[in-house]
């Protein structure tokens, strides 16, 4: 598990706008890479041409390349590449209906098939991964909507490492969280560091700077620089990354 990721060149369009315009970035394994930058500057659509979510939208059209390991995204399924390159949303979006087992479960299913001898242990495993495991393990098949917001972003986080995924794509995963459920998705986030590679996008300079080992900063579609999140923040190449970490703008 924790493949590195490697874009080449992406670039973007929806319909005839260019929202990102040949971003290259080396996202290594075992590793947060964070994604910071203002408003609209396409930090969603870099991490949604990751994992070929972008050509699920209307008129969305990119170029370039994306390398897991050394396979070419694009050339893969894109179910495939979507379990191998999960993502969990700002929103925490867990199946209402369903318990928090089943919202676990379902992803197995889908993944092994018939194989389901070892179901409930797996299950398990990714709530305890999740750092879940052990608040709702008397509670499994009550309704997700009964926990708490913090809670079902964590089993969000569960159901996308059920897939087995060799990267996790989070998009501003705490941007609705109180400061507690935050705390304990970057505590989540320093774990899961060890197995996986991982991409935050984040609003959140602090955050970026307490979970990231390296930073990259867009701007209006482009990548004007990335390097630790140390050096980013202290010693900036460019005056535009200077500008948006010291609160110039943004
Ligand atoms: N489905 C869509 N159709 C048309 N344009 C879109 C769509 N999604 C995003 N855009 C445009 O693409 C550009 C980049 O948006 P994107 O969401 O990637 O930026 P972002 O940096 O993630 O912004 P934010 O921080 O507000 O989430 C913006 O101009 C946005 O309006």
């Amino acid at each position: 598990m924790g493949e590195t990721l490697y874009a080449k060149d992406v670039s973007a369009c929806f319909g005839t706008q260019e929202v990102l315009h040949k971003v290259s970035l080396y996202m290594p394994s075992n590793s947060v890479t964070a994604i910071i930058g203002p408003p609209g500057s396409g930090k969603s659509t870099f991490i949604r041409c990751l994992n070929r979510l972008h050509e699920t939208a209307t008129r969305a059209t990119m170029s370039g390349q994306v390398l897991l390991g050394k396979e070419n995204v694009y050339d893969l399924n894109p179910i495939l590449a979507r379990q191998k390159i999960g993502m969990v949303f700002a929103e925490p979006n867990p199946f209402p209906t369903m318990s928090i087992f089943e919202n676990v479960a379902i992803g197995i299913r889908l993944r092994d098939g018939k194989r389901l001898k070892h179901l409930s242990d797996e299950v398990e495993h990714s709530l305890v991964i999740a750092n879940l495991w052990s608040e709702v393990k008397d509670r499994l098949y009550e309704s997700s909507g009964k926990l708490t917001l913090g809670q079902q972003q964590r089993l969000c986080m569960a159901r996308a490492l059920a897939l087995k995924p060799d990267v996790l794509l989070l998009d501003e995963p705490a941007s609705v969280l109180d400061p507690f459920s935050t705390l304990r998705i970057e505590e989540l986030i320093d774990q899961l560091r060890e197995h996986y590679t991982i991409v935050i996008v984040t609003h959140n300079l602090q955050q970026a700077a307490r979970v990231a080992n390296r930073t990259a900063f867009f701007l209006a579609g482009e990548m004007i620089e990335e390097r630790t999140t140390t050096e980013l923040f202290t010693t900036p190449n460019d005056k535009r990354t200077e500008d948006y970490v010291t609160g110039r703008f943004g």
